[in-house]
């Protein structure tokens, strides 16, 4: 069968974790293309014990994969502005596609970058240069591309909003909680570029230009970072009902645009206040739909390279479908659906909050807990209400149980003479991934 083939320049953290979706992946990836992925080519100083790259041909000069015709993609993730841009100008420059995660070499050369691709008949895809893994640039250009855009704020760089979050919950200083973020790969590779909100910029430069199209003005964006800001700024802005975060704001005000990213005061209970760690939020305010919100993972490996792989796809599909199925309709080749299963609800587990109502007589929670433990479940936490008419409500929480042990076990527990039949039973998730 043919293969896309991708070529990958770095292999630090987005490489490595590009390489291990891909591979981790490969199989539904090819169901959603059409055709395989295959890295063909990697240019790397070093190898990365991050990720297996064995089998897969390895180059030190990352101009070898850009030059390589066997490459479809040149996938550029060695980060920088100068000999990133010269190594995509020049795979452009042989017919290649562009998948890139920089943010800075889009924002400061993308006006060039899009006209070669223009002339050179190719396409350049950069998802996961803004709010890494959340598909926001799909979303804005895309999903609301019925609306005028009236403003886009959002928390946009990981490495921020982590240490402003560990400052405020550990009340641990600047220069350790950033180191810590550095060696969790989301810090750039001069940090600064994260504190100075230089690299909040680049991405709301990439933003406001699909908002408002607009070309990349990044030299207009007014910047300012978190550097300043203390343990007694974040504790003084709570006294007044405030979280401190750093957005990126761009705003047409009908006389221009405001392009601004700086430490703001936010009210706590708005949504975006509840944004901690290496979290990202967009908000984006369109004429029709009105504001809408987007969260997920602004950095870190996978994260973007979850990103990084849904532009190689997108690019991919382009390469192999026809124009009518270029997305196919389910997102998925109708040739390739799988027959995996679907579970009836007494297969489906999930943990359970139960209410019911026993007599006051000794034994009867004995009971009830004996038909939970029988039927393999487990007890999470359980209170005793007041008595109420003659009865005592019990609030009873359990792990995570097939449902089909629950019923056996909440129908012995309706037989018992001792419960009242009548058992309230709500199912519990919590999200955690
Ligand atoms: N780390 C993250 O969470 C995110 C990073 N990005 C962007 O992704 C890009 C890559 O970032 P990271 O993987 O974090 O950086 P990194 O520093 O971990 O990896 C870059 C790799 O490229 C290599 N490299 C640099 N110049 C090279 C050259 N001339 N030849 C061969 N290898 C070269 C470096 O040795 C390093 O291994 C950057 O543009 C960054 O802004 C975007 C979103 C999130
Ligand atoms: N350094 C960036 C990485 C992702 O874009 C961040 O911390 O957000
Ligand atoms: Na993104």
């Amino acid at each position: 069968m043919k293969s896309i083939k991708v070529g990958i320049a770095g292999l630090g953290t987005v490489g490595s974790g590009t390489v291990n979706v891909l591979k981790r992946n490969a199989g539904e990836i090819a169901r959603r293309v059409g055709q395989p992925i295959e890295i063909a080519h990697i240019g790397a100083r070093r190898e990365n014990p991050a990720c297996d790259i064995s089998g897969i041909r390895v180059s030190r000069d990352v101009f070898d994969v850009a030059n390589d015709p066997d490459v479809d993609i040149l996938v550029e993730l060695i980060g920088g502005t100068d000999v990133a841009r010269e190594l995509v100008l020049t795979a452009i420059g042989n017919g290649k596609h562009i998948v890139t995660a920089n943010k800075a070499l889009i924002a400061e050369h993308g006006n060039e970058i899009f006209l070669a691709a223009q002339e050179h008949g190719v396409d350049v895809a950069f998802e996961a240069a803004v709010a890494g893994g959340i598909p926001i640039l799909k979303a804005l250009g895309e999903g609301l591309a019925a609306n005028h855009i009236n403003w886009v704020a959002g928390i946009i760089n990981g490495t921020g909003n982590y240490i402003l979050t560990e400052m405020e919950q550990g009340a641990r200083g600047f220069e350790e909680v950033l180191a810590e973020a550095q060696a969790l790969g989301y810090a750039e590779a001069d940090p600064t570029f994260d504190v100075e909100g230089v690299d909040a910029a680049h991405k709301l430069t990439i933003l406001a230009s699909i908002a408002f199209g607009i070309p990349l003005q990044f030299s207009k964006v007014y910047m300012e970072g978190i550097s300043r800001i203390t343990i007694e700024d974040v504790n003084s802005a709570a006294q007044f009902g405030y979280r401190i975060k750093h957005l990126g704001i761009a705003r047409d005000t009908g006389n221009g645009i405001e392009l601004r990213v700086h430490p703001t005061l936010i009210p706590q209970e708005i949504m975006l206040a509840a944004v901690n760690g290496v979290m990202n939020a967009v908000m984006i305010d369109g004429d029709a739909v009105g504001p809408t919100l987007y969260y997920g993972a602004g950095a870190g490996a996978e994260p973007t390279a979850s990103a990084v792989v849904a532009d190689i796809i997108e690019l991919g599909r382009e390469l192999t479908v026809d124009h009518h199925e270029r997305v196919p309709y389910l997102g998925f080749h109708t040739d390739q659906m799988s027959d995996e299963p679907v579970l009836t609800i007494e297969d489906v587990s999930c943990g359970y909050y139960l209410r019911l109502h026993v007599q006051d007589k000794a034994g009867v929670l004995a009971d009830v807990t004996r038909i939970l433990s029988d039927n393999r479940i487990s007890i999470e936490a359980m209170v005793q209400k007041e008595v109420d008419e003659g009865l005592v409500p019990i609030v009873i929480l359990t792990h995570r149980v097939r449902e089909g042990d629950m019923n056996e076990a909440l129908k012995r527990i309706a037989a018992l003479d001792t419960v009242d039949n009548d058992i309230m039973r709500i199912r519990v998730e919590t999200l955690d991934a």
